[in-house]
């Protein structure tokens, strides 16, 4: 079963050229949306795929650029689409704050009865390191990712095959174990241009993967400046925004 991803947007938080960096992955005629950020609606309409169309959401952690957009989503989703219950997974140590520190000031409606993210949402809990089947074929399994320190943040290995890292510093570990186990094939990984990658990894770090390495790796999350460093990323390449990419 081969699995696809479009990026519906491929930018840094900031950038103003690039929608948030947000990808629709699709396996077996199943959609699932990783991560749903302020600019996700707009880029979802500019790509002409209506809400219905996704039939999961999943969060990676509750930056603006991977969950501003749950909001509408879920206005869209209650008062536009006949209650339409989406599924949303979501890592279980994400499930306080998604709701209470993100969206609950905009959501919480006691007069409807609308007090929590399952009034809105089908809740699938995920737990890290599980190996889960959200739907028939695809397989993830969430990779707790350090990012902001005591903020829970996850990268994602889809059908032990391709590995997602959303927002991460750089693990060269984990990136080479994966590698050279042969467990992922494609390396889908945040680079930020400047150095030291604070809170992303930066290209520098990621320049020092073996070479064979960096053929498998395609990078994301990148600020509005890219365009100067074509041709300045090893054998890495960037992914486009919108362009399907198949990972056989
Ligand atoms: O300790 C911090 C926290 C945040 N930031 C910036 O805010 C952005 C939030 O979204 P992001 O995680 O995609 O990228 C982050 C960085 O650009 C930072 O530089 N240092
Ligand atoms: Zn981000
Ligand atoms: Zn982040």
């Amino acid at each position: 079963m081969t699995l696809q991803i479009q990026m519906i947007g491929t930018g840094s938080a900031f950038s103003k050229k690039f929608y948030n960096n947000n990808a629709l992955v699709f396996c077996n005629g199943y959609t699932l949306l990783i991560d749903c950020g302020s600019t996700a609606p707009r880029a979802l309409h500019e790509l002409n795929i209506p809400l219905t169309d996704i039939d999961g959401i999943l969060i990676t952690h509750i930056h603006s650029d991977h969950v501003g957009g749950m909001e509408e989503f879920a206005f869209r989703l209650k008062y536009a689409c006949d209650s339409l219950r989406m599924k949303l997974f979501v890592p279980s140590s994400l499930l306080y704050p998604l709701w209470n520190h993100s969206l609950r000031g905009g959501l919480e409606n006691s007069s409807e009865n609308l007090t929590k993210l399952d009034d809105y949402f089908e809740v699938v809990v995920l737990e890290e390191q599980i190996r889960k089947t959200v739907a028939p074929g695809l397989d993830i399994q969430l990779i707790p990712s350090q990012h902001i320190p005591d903020k829970p943040s996850y990268s994602i290995i889809l059908n032990d095959k391709v590995f997602y890292s959303s927002d991460a510093k750089f693990n060269r570990a984990l990136l080479l174990e994966l590698y050279e186990s042969g467990r992922c094939d494609y390396f889908l990984h945040d680079c930020q241009f400047q150095s030291p990658g604070v809170v992303h990894a930066s290209l520098s770090e990621l320049l020092t993967l073996p070479e064979p390495m960096q053929e498998k790796v395609i990078l994301m999350h990148y600020d509005d400046h890219v365009g100067d460093f074509i041709g300045k990323t090893g054998s890495m390449t960037f992914i486009e925004q919108h362009k399907l990419y198949s990972f056989p």
